[in-house]
């Protein structure tokens, strides 16, 4: 299944809708009035000169969730903490209208080239982009006093492994990232203001990372609660409650993904 979010800060979705189907590409509805379901293209979606305007982003429809669920405010101070290449950033911007402050962390130096490229291209205008491992440029902000009212945690996770590097994932895999992913929500929850909110997600369908990770918090830290979320405004999605109430889960035919939101009290 493929699919496109319009990038309403450069193109309404009826125009653009009106343009791909004027060159073959058949689109569908979805139940969000910016993303649409790629049902035939003659040609790459990517290779489109609407692509190179920026006028839309290919992505899963369950990457476009975890923002969704964050629903940043034009005023907001937002952390995308793990963020090449840029399609949650760049939706974030859009939900925000370009208004507020995004701070995107990557640490890798090549993902933070894709990062730039997508954040330009979608004309995004609102985003600070930080080439930082998180678990160092934590020290740098916390020192200032630096904290945000919002905070995305697109996580790193073996389902990442699985599409990048095409490789079966091991149990020691698992384990790995399972370590990483506590570390880094423990990082997101200190920089995150009373009163915050966080979206935690991955692209995983395993429990170690994903349900676990949340479970590992809620048991270990009294400043936080989870916020809870149900799958019934995501219509012709094959998203249900996760393992853990008040969490979420998309399955295939969708792009698997796991999300869960938290507020610091
Ligand atoms: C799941 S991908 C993020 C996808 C991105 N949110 C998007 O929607 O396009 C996870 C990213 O986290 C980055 N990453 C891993 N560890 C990190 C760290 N300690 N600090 C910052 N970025 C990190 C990885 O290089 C990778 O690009």
């Amino acid at each position: 299944m493929k699919f496109i979010r319009v990038n309403t800060l450069k193109i309404d979705p009826k125009t653009l809708k009106n343009r791909l189907e004027r060159k073959g590409i058949v689109l569908k509805e979805t139940f969000l009035d910016y993303a649409f379901e790629v049902k035939k293209s003659p040609f790459s979606i990517g290779s489109t000169p609407e692509y190179l305007f920026g006028y839309y982003m290919p992505q899963s429809i369950s990457s476009m969730i975890p923002p969704i669920v964050l629903n940043p405010k034009e005023d907001d101070f937002v952390l995308d903490m793990c963020s090449a290449p840029g399609g949650k950033t760049t939706h974030l911007a859009q939900i925000m209208n370009n208004n507020g402050c995004i701070v995107a962390v990557e640490i890798s130096k090549t993902r933070t080239k894709a990062l730039k490229s997508n954040i330009n291209r979608m004309g995004v205008l609102n985003t600070i982009i930080i080439n930082k491992d998180m678990r160092k440029y934590k020290e740098e902000l916390l020192k200032k006093k630096i904290q945000f009212d919002k905070i995305l945690l697109d996580a790193p996770c073996t389902g990442n492994e699985i599409k990048d590097k095409h490789r079966n994932v091991s149990k020691e895999d698992i384990k790995y990232c399972s370590l990483r992913q506590k570390e880094l929500l423990n990082i997101a929850l200190d920089l995150l203001k009373k009163g915050g909110e966080l979206v935690y997600s991955t692209c995983s369908i395993e429990v170690e990372e994903n349900e676990e990770v949340i479970r590992h918090i809620l048991n270990n830290r009294n400043d936080i609660e989870l916020v809870y979320l149900t799958p019934d405004k995501f219509l012709g999605i094959n998203i249900k409650k996760g393992y853990l109430d008040g969490t979420l889960r998309v399955f295939p035919p969708n792009e698997p993904f796991f999300i869960a939101k938290l507020r610091k009290i």
